[in-house]
């Protein structure tokens, strides 16, 4: 049955360039060092990679434990939709557990493996190749005995001489073989290398197309090459790709599903032919799904899903980004999950991004002012690794103060108690340099000094947000009052340290009001 991606067009499984995606994050992925998943964990990635469209989802290796067991078990028992695959080395007992594992699924396979090269032969199994073929056949034959679907992969395949990867492939075929998979075991292979392995293995073996058998690739990625020998594969044959979330997997990892997805999808033009089931919306809510639960965190410039995959800092790339983000994104972060892409500001920012987030921030600044703002950003910048908002907004609050301060502080006096109505004198010092003086009642001392504050300047507005907090610690903390006021249908902010948080909510009230009665005033824009 076809169906349609919006992504990927047409997704026909009976398409000759129809790619199956094998993912192999609960085996092959669950192997790297750190990474055990529980029984429910596998069950949740099991079910999601259903959701995300993946072919085939790799569940475990029975024979390891009762645990393994036990979620191949329940996943094969749960996903529907989904062929389910238990892992077993060419062992009776192996196969027989993996056949328990996944009886009474609905889509299963078992995967066998032996391994072929000349060193696993001779140093790791002690067998000679032709007793390799031997038990590989016994133990496909035995695999068919619960299920029709069976895997075979000739392990380190890409080491292993062509003639005898010939010879096995053609061997368990025979024994009932549906899928061969040619495994990079060590990461070795180059692509070209590794694309003709396909390509030479489906000539001498006609048998391969006329059985409708899937060549299939496992790519680790000890040199870096896993995504890139996987897409070699496909190129030279082969139209099932193992592969895991996030490249999790044995030492450097597995290719990376996510990667591979969004190289065909990205150069369509050059990989046309290619398609897959793979809903790519899915992908990064899963990446960070399959982070949290191994543990195993995403590094920060991995592509496709790495924290920096769409965030730029450097002014010149930023400038690009604003005036058209093709210029330095080739994939829209949204099509994968991703909520967006991020101009993160630092020292390699320019003004182009600095302006546009203080318009972000809501304020409107002429270019002269952007000049001062942009050298004192740049300064900041430095010292400090991020700089965020905050750290904007404060320069920006400076900037304007110091320009043009219309009310100071001279001083202010406050009474107030338990049972008694609060009540505030105060000073403040106009432009002109004349002092004007006034007090109020409030509710609480604060709201007396606001209430002062206002018959002094005239300015009625509405307190709107109040937030206090402590900067350092101990008996004499800075205490940080940042204030959000209201003035007809402007939203205008301040913010003030002092040691006393008195002093520190009248300074930032002042600030805010002086905002509003600057000529060139920073308005700050409708908060959501
Ligand atoms: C490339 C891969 O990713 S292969 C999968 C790797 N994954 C794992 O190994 C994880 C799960 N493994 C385990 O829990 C254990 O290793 C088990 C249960 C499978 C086996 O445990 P043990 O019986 O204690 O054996 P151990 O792991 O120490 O050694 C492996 C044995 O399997 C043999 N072996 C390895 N691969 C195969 C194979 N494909 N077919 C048959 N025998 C094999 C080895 O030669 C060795 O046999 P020996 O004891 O006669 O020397
Ligand atoms: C079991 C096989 C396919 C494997 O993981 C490998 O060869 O890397
Ligand atoms: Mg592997």
């Amino acid at each position: 049955m076809s169906t349609t991606n919006q992504q990927f067009g047409e997704v026909d499984p009976n398409n000759a360039k129809y790619i199956r995606i094998f993912d192999t994050t609960l085996r092959d992925g669950e192997q790297s060092p750190g990474a055990s998943l529980n029984n429910s964990e596998k069950l949740e990635i099991a079910r999601q990679l259903e959701a995300l469209g993946v072919d085939v989802i790799e569940a475990g290796f029975p024979i390891t434990s009762q645990g393994d067991f036990d979620s191949v078990r329940a996943i094969s028992q749960e996903i529907q939709n989904t062929i389910v695959a238990g892992l077993s080395r060419c062992v009776p007992r192996d196969i027989d557990r993996a056949g328990e594992a996944i009886k009474g699924g609905n889509k299963t396979r078992i995967h066998v493996f032996c391994a072929t090269s000349k060193i696993h032969r001779e140093h790791k199994l002690n067998k000679a190749f032709d007793e390799i073929v031997a038990l590989s056949k016994k133990s496909v034959a035995h695999a068919r005995e619960y299920t029709d679907d069976v895997e075979f992969s000739p392990e380190d395949g890409s080491r292993t001489e062509l003639n005898h990867l010939v010879d096995i492939t053609g061997a368990v075929i025979e024994a009932g073989a549906t899928t061969i998979n040619i495994p990079d075991t060590v990461g070795y292979a180059m692509p070209a290398e590794y694309g003709r392995i396909f390509s030479y293995v489906r000539e001498q073996l006609p048998i391969i197309d006329e059985k409708g058998i899937i060549l299939s690739s496992h790519c680790h990625n000890d040199l870096g090459f896993a995504v890139a020998n996987s897409i070699a594969a496909m190129q030279g044959g082969a139209r099932q790709i193992e592969c895991t979330i996030n490249g999790i997997g044995e030492r450097a990892g597995n290719a990376a599903l996510e990667e591979i997805i969004m190289a065909l999808r990205t150069r369509a033009d050059f990989y046309e032919q290619f398609t897959t089931g793979i809903k790519i919306e899915k992908l990064y809510p899963l990446s960070r799904m399959v982070s949290n639960l191994t543990g195993l965190l995403v590094q920060r410039n991995k592509a496709i899903v790495g924290e920096n995959a769409f965030a730029h800092e450097s002014g010149i790339h930023q400038d690009g980004m604003l005036k058209n983000r093709n210029t330095y994104e080739i994939m829209n972060p949204t099509d994968i999950g991703v909520p967006e892409s991020k101009l993160v500001l630092g020292k390699h920012s320019g003004r182009h991004a600095l302006k546009d987030r203080i318009e972000q921030l809501g304020y409107s600044i002429d270019d002269e002012m952007l000049i001062s703002v942009y050298d004192a950003f740049k300064t900041l910048a430095d010292k400090k690794k991020d700089v965020y908002d905050e750290d904007i907004e404060a320069i920006i609050d400076k900037e304007m103060e110091t320009e043009r301060q219309l009310w100071e502080l001279v001083r202010f006096q406050i009474s107030s108690g338990t049972g008694v109505i609060s009540t505030a004198t105060v000073v403040l010092r106009d432009s002109s340099g004349a002092e004007k003086m006034d007090a109020a009642t409030g509710d609480g001392p604060i709201d007396a000094c606001y209430e002062a504050i206002q018959r002094i300047t005239g300015v009625n507005v509405k307190l709107e947000q109040y937030q206090t907090r402590a900067i350092t610690g101990g008996k004499d903390a800075q205490g940080e009052v940042a204030v959000q006021i209201r003035h007809n249908d402007r939203k205008v902010r301040g913010r003030a340290f002092s040691t006393d948080v008195i002093e520190a909510a009248v300074h930032a009230y002042l600030s805010a009001i002086n905002r509003i009665k600057t000529t060139t005033e920073p308005v700050l824009a409708e908060q959501p």
